[in-house]
């Protein structure tokens, strides 16, 4: 507990796209603060890894000895923005140990490590607050930790990851290449650090992860999440969604299967125009929750961006230090069930399949025979001809499958002579 009228005292670490924005707030909304949290916030320090001036930034704040920082007695809540797993990790760990209330946004650290982070603020009594940490600015964690934990949630579907919705919004509106969306919204300060972990879809899967978690009340790690990004995302996909009336999305989905496991996969998606996902533009994200009681709740808005982001960590902030004054801690994580997780291939879901052929004679029969020999049903096949090189394209949409048996029909398609080339897949999104 603060002292009296003591302020409570803040430590930033790292000052890139994001921290530069909370420290901006912290000043510019500092008599708000005070009045809502009852103390002043002083921003105490910012750890940085290198020295020099910053715009807008007092020098005097900055130091590059960021751990004494974490260790200094007088700090009460830690916001860690440095990103990635270390030194952020252990710094995280050594604000627990020294009784410092926790702020991150970093969700790959969470989705590796959570186990870790959560135990430790057990043991010492302390928050960690993450909010930042899923869809930027969107409150999706603090519903899900606290306003939904009385009810029984089934499914979290959505959009989490700003950058690969801002390269494939670009990809469907303006045409533009996938390298120059890329460095539209790594300028724009959406991606991460090493954007692979956008556009290879990991950044969604720890977010997939967390989301998961904390929806069913189990402990879902990055590695347990069936993850699939946008790099193979070609002109051609685009293309091939808009003729079925669809945009692509990467989409991430948790889910309870049949046999009670849980489901957690990221893949880009066909998304049928009329559905609300697909009129998420930019960075721009949206969950969908279900639940038995509520039913279906949706929650949208900045999914990535300095100032969003920074919007969310300090709401995290002014909770944590209200929760100092008053000398309480939050509540913890709930992560006391262990259902297991669904094997990908088990996991059913509408598909896409683009099939170059031979155009020939009962090449359209061979393939209907190879997807009933794996009991994939058919929903639509449309053909086109392929110039004059004696070659026609196949798209055939299926009804609900399981990814295993789809996999099988495209591996038994391959070995053909019928087919040339490589078969694409891609789910398809009820509309
Ligand atoms: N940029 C965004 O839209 C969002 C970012 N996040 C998360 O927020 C965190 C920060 O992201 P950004 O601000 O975008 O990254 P950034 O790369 O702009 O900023 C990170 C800063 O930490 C500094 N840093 C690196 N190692 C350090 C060390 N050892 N000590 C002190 N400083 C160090 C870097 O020099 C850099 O200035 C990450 O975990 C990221 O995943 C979460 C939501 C949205
Ligand atoms: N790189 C991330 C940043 C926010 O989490 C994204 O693009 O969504
Ligand atoms: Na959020």
């Amino acid at each position: 507990m603060t002292i009296g009228d003591a302020p409570v005292r803040v430590a930033l670490l790292g000052c890139g796209v994001v921290g530069s924005q909370v420290a901006r707030i912290l000043v510019e909304q500092a008599d708000d603060l005070k009045a809502r949290v009852g103390r002043p916030l002083e921003l105490v320090g910012i750890g940085v890894r290198t020295p020099g001036p910053r715009p807008g930034i007092d020098e005097a704040l900055l130091t590059t000895d960021v751990e004494a920082l974490v260790r200094r007695e007088d700090v009460d809540v830690v916001i860690e923005l440095i990103g990635g797993i270390e030194p952020a990790l252990t710094l995280i760990l050594a604000a627990i140990e020294t009784g410092k209330s926790v702020v991150t946004a970093n969700k790959a650290l969470l989705a590796q490590h959570g186990a870790e982070v959560f135990g430790a603020a057990r043991a010492s009594d302390v928050d960690v607050y993450y909010e930042a940490s899923v869809a930027g600015a969107i409150p999706i964690i603090r519903p899900l930790r606290e306003s939904l934990v009385g009810d029984a949630i089934t499914s979290v579907l959505g959009i989490v990851n700003g950058t690969t919705n801002y390269i494939l919004d670009q990809m469907h509106t303006h045409g533009s290449s996938f390298a120059d969306a890329l460095a539209e919204a790594q300028s724009l300060g959406y991606a991460e650090a090493d954007p692979t972990a956008d556009v290879e879809g990991h950044d969604a899967a720890a977010k997939a992860a967390i989301l998961a978690s904390l929806a069913f009340h189990t402990r879902v790690n990055l590695t347990d999440v069936d993850c699939e990004g946008i790099t193979g995302i070609s002109t051609g996909d685009i293309a091939a969604a808009e003729r079925l009336g669809c945009v692509v999305k990467l989409l991430a989905r948790c889910s309870v299967s049949a046999d009670g496991t849980v489901a957690v996969g990221v893949h880009p998606t066909m998304v049928p125009v009329e559905h609300p996902l697909a009129g998420i533009r930019g960075a721009y994200n949206a969950v969908f929750v279900e639940s038995v009681n509520a039913g279906r709740l949706m929650f949208m808005g900045p999914g990535a961006g300095g100032s969003p982001t920074a919007s969310a960590v300090l709401g995290d902030v002014v909770t944590a230090a209200r929760n100092r004054v008053r000398g309480v801690s939050g509540p913890g994580e709930s992560a006391y069930s262990t259902p297991g997780i669904t094997d990908p291939g088990r996991v059913e879901s509408r598909f896409y399949l683009s099939i170059t052929v031979r155009d020939e004679p009962g090449v359209l029969a061979r393939v209907a025979e190879a997807m009933a020999r794996h009991d994939v049903s058919i929903a639509a096949v449309r053909q086109e001809q392929l110039g004059d090189g004696g070659y026609a394209r196949i798209g055939v949409t299926t009804h609900e499958a399981p990814y295993a048996s789809v996999r099988d029909v495209v591996s038994l398609l391959t070995a053909t002579n019928d087919v040339h080339g490589d078969v694409r897949l891609l789910r398809v999104e009820g509309a």
